[in-house]
């Protein structure tokens, strides 16, 4: 297999129960995916279907019961928390519904943190961030404090730090869902741009609206993937009918 054939990420029989206070959570029952470079992944599906707990198990933010991820064809069965930490910063960048930016950090030192703790010269980091913020409409912001700014705005840096080390993979955890009509339709503008330009990205969102941005889309119920099609017609190969016209209804 050549490198370019390479999955960015593939999953085999991801399997994640959650014990809380209650009964145990079966959140992810048994997932296999695999998504190709330069693919728009979208996972949809209802409240407590088990989305984010895979996008958390995909990130390595959570470790699944049963089941393997690789990234770029390397198994992450052996990896420690600190070597997920280390991926994390290089590999993968993550942005969340409600941003996850450190409060007492700048705008611009946000954006900075990942590549410096990545090891890129302060000088190159400094050139990275100021062409993403500028790219992100948010020149004249970098002196700014996270808690001074929009939720749009904030999700727009939370983007840029996700991207400053250029990750083979964005992970988006329902990106707009704390954000306006306005703020939803910038996030996902960004999102499809970003992808233009090659950007691996899967999103999970409640919001079939929104996963029509993603040249694939895949259902998630109870815990598994119920549907899985690509937005060109391919058929999908879990069911009869695609899901594509009842997510773009
Ligand atoms: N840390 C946790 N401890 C206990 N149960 C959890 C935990 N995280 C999630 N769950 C449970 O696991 C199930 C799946 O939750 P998850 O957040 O993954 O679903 P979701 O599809 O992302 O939902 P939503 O769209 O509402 O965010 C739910 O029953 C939830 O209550």
């Amino acid at each position: 297999m050549s490198e370019d054939a390479t999955p960015v990420l593939r999953a085999e029989g991801l399997v994640k129960t959650h014990h809380g206070e209650g009964a145990p959570a079966r959140a992810v029952r048994g997932v296999d995916l695999s998504v190709a470079r330069g693919e728009f992944v979208a996972i949809t599906g209802p409240s407590g279907a088990g989305k984010s707990t895979l996008l958390h198990l995909l990130g390595g933010l959570q470790r699944p019961d049963e089941g393997s991820i690789w990234l770029a064809g390397r198994c992450t069965d052996s990896f420690s928390e600190a070597r997920w930490a280390v991926e994390r910063r290089k590999a993968i960048g993550i942005v969340f519904q409600f941003f996850n930016l450190v409060s007492n950090l700048s705008v611009a030192d946000n954006v900075e943190l990942p590549a410096l703790l990545a090891g890129v010269p302060p000088k190159k980091a400094r050139t990275g961030r100021e062409a993403l913020l500028a790219e992100l409409g948010l020149d004249g912001k970098e002196r700014s404090m996270p808690g001074e700014l929009s939720g749009g705005e904030q999700q727009r840096v939370a983007l840029a730090r996700a991207l400053v080390n250029h990750p083979p993979l964005l992970l988006a955890d329902e990106p707009a869902g704390s954000l306006d009509s306005k703020g939803t339709r910038e996030v996902m503008r960004l999102l499809s741009r970003f992808h233009d330009r090659g950007q691996t990205i899967v999103l999970v969102t409640h919001d079939a609206r929104l996963a029509s941005a993603a040249d694939r889309v895949i259902s998630f119920f109870d815990g598994r993937i119920a549907d899985d099609a690509a937005l060109d017609g391919t058929p999908s190969k879990r069911s009869g009918t695609s899901g594509v016209l009842e997510l773009r209804d």
